[in-house]
């Protein structure tokens, strides 16, 4: 069975992969089977420069095509926040909590069309031996509830609220957000040009 590297220490981000590319038939390691690969400071202006960063960096480490995700909420009533930053929005990386709280805040008062909100997921994979990327974008819309709703998921899950189910991402099991989810569609996009990219790289 190939095995994929994915660039990330998101426990949340790692299961959605691991379940996404079991349709896939790809096993998936991360970070977290590798301590001694560095944590990626993220520099980039863009999800699509991050994701890119992220993947191309670790490769190099690494010696293997890698995959890296970067994703993040993108609300148009506060001017695209939290967006890149989402990771670190109330200024400790990874504060799931606190950058819930922060986004509540940030939106008091605000109603209808302003609660508007998206996810992005831009999957990016790099191939050291030769220099080689593809990268690919994954969006799905959503309002951001009042107060969050449901266990599941990781981020901002259980304040996205998916019209289509009538659920927040939160309520949702790992399949059912796998089946709609941002990170899916980025995943679906890219996996559609991979076998060619692949055509003539050895990989182990
Ligand atoms: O499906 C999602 N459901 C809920 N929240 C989500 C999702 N997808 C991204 N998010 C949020 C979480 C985090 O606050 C940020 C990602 O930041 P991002 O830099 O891509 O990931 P990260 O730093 O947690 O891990 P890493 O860079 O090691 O992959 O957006
Ligand atoms: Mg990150």
């Amino acid at each position: 069975m190939t095995t994929i590297l994915i660039a990330s220490h998101n426990a949340g981000k790692i299961a959605d992969f691991k379940a996404l590319f079991q349709s896939y038939d790809i096993k998936v390691e991360s970070l977290m089977d590798y301590p001694e690969l560095p944590d990626v400071e993220e520099t980039g202006t863009t999800f699509a420069e991050n994701a890119l960063l992220k993947a191309r960096t670790i490769a190099k480490e690494a010696g293997r095509i890698t995959l890296a995700d970067d994703s993040g909420l993108v609300v148009p009533s506060l001017n695209g926040e939290p967006g890149i930053y989402s990771a670190r929005y109330a200024g400790v990386h990874g504060d799931d909590a606190a950058n819930n709280a922060k986004l509540l805040e940030r939106m008091a008062g605000m109603t209808g069309a302003d609660r508007r909100a998206f996810f992005v997921s831009v999957i990016a994979v790099y191939d050291p031996a030769t220099g080689d990327d593809l990268v690919a974008e994954g969006k799905v819309r959503g309002l951001i509830l009042d107060e969050a709703q449901g266990e599941g998921g990781f981020g901002y899950d259980p304040l996205f609220y998916y019209p289509e189910l009538k659920q927040s991402f939160g309520e949702l099991t790992l399949d059912e957000k796998n089946k709609v989810s941002h990170r899916q569609e980025a995943l679906k996009v890219l996996m559609n040009q991979f076998p060619d990219w692949m055509k003539g790289r050895k990989q182990s």
